[in-house]
C-alpha cells in the first residue's frame, strides 16, 4: 500500500504524495507521517501511524497545529509499527547510541535503545542531569530552549541516532546532532515519527 514511495533521509519535503488520492494526500499531508525522515518504506503502517495522530488547531497558541501523538500511544499497533520501523532503518549498521531528546523522544527512544542492544543517551532540558554537562542552545517553532547531556555517556567511537517525535523548524534535531557531534564518531542520522511541512505544520 502507498505505493511504495521512499524518503531520503531528513528529506521530508521530497516524499512523493502525488500518487495517493486527495483526501488521503491531505490527511497524511496534515500529519505527516512517519519515517519520512527515517527513508523508511512509505506503506501500510505508515499510513495507519498517521491515521492515530490527533491534529489541535492554535495549540500551544494560535497559528500552531499541534500534532499531538498521545492518540498513537492508544493504539499499541501504531504504537509498534512505530518503533519497528525506526529499528527496521537501523539495524545491522553498528549503532551502538540512541539519544532521545526530552520529552518526548524518551517515549520512543528506549525501546528502540534496546532493540539495537544500544546505550540510551537523554538529552535533557538545563538543570536536570546531575553530572557534568555540555550544552547547546536552540530556537523553537514557538520560544527558544537549551538542552544538555552528560559528558562521557558519548564516547569518540560511538555511532549515534537523534530520537525525536516531531521535526518543525529542526532546530531541536540540529542542537541535538551537534550535541552528540562533539563526542561521536558518527552522527549521521536522526529521525522522527512526524515531520512537519514548514513552520506550523
Ligand atoms: O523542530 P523544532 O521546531 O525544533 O520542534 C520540534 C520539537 O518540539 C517539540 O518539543 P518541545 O520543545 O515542545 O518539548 P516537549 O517534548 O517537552 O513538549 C517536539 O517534541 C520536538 O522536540
Ligand atoms: N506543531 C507541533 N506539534 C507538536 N509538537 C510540536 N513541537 C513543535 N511544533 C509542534
Amino acid at each position: 500500500a502507498g505505493g511504495g514511495a521512499r524518503a531520503p533521509a531528513g528529506s521530508s519535503s521530497t516524499v512523493r504524495l502525488g500518487s495517493l488520492g486527495g483526501k488521503r494526500r491531505r490527511r497524511l499531508r496534515g500529519a505527516v507521517v512517519a519515517m519520512a525522515a527515517a527513508g523508511a518504506d512509505f506503506d501500510a503502517r505508515v499510513a495507519r501511524i498517521a491515521s492515530t495522530i490527533r491534529v489541535i488547531p492554535d495549540f500551544p497558541k494560535p497559528g500552531i497545529m499541534f500534532q499531538d501523538i498521545t492518540t498513537m500511544l492508544l493504539n499499541p499497533e501504531a504504537f509498534r509499527d512505530t518503533i519497528d520501523l525506526f529499528v527496521e532503518r537501523y539495524k545491522d549498521k553498528g549503532i551502538t547510541v540512541i539519544a532521545g531528546v526530552e520529552a518526548r523522544g524518551f517515549i520512543f527512544g528506549p525501546t528502540i535503545a534496546l532493540a539495537l542492544n544500544a546505550k540510551f543517551v537523554p538529552l535533557r532540558k538545563p538543570k536536570k542531569l546531575p553530572g557534568e554537562v555540555i550544552s547547546e542552545e536552540y530556537s523553537l517553532e514557538y520560544g527558544t530552549d537549551k538542552m544538555e547531556m552528560h559528558v562521557g555517556a558519548v564516547e569518540p567511537n560511538d555511532r549515534a541516532v537523534v530520537v525525536d517525535d516531531l521535526i518543525a523548524t529542526g532546530g531541536t534535531l540540529c542542537a541535538a546532532v551537534k550535541l552528540i557531534a562533539t563526542s561521536a564518531a558518527w552522527s549521521g542520522s536522526s529521525l522522527a515519527a512526524i515531520a512537519c511541512w514548514g513552520r506550523g505544520c
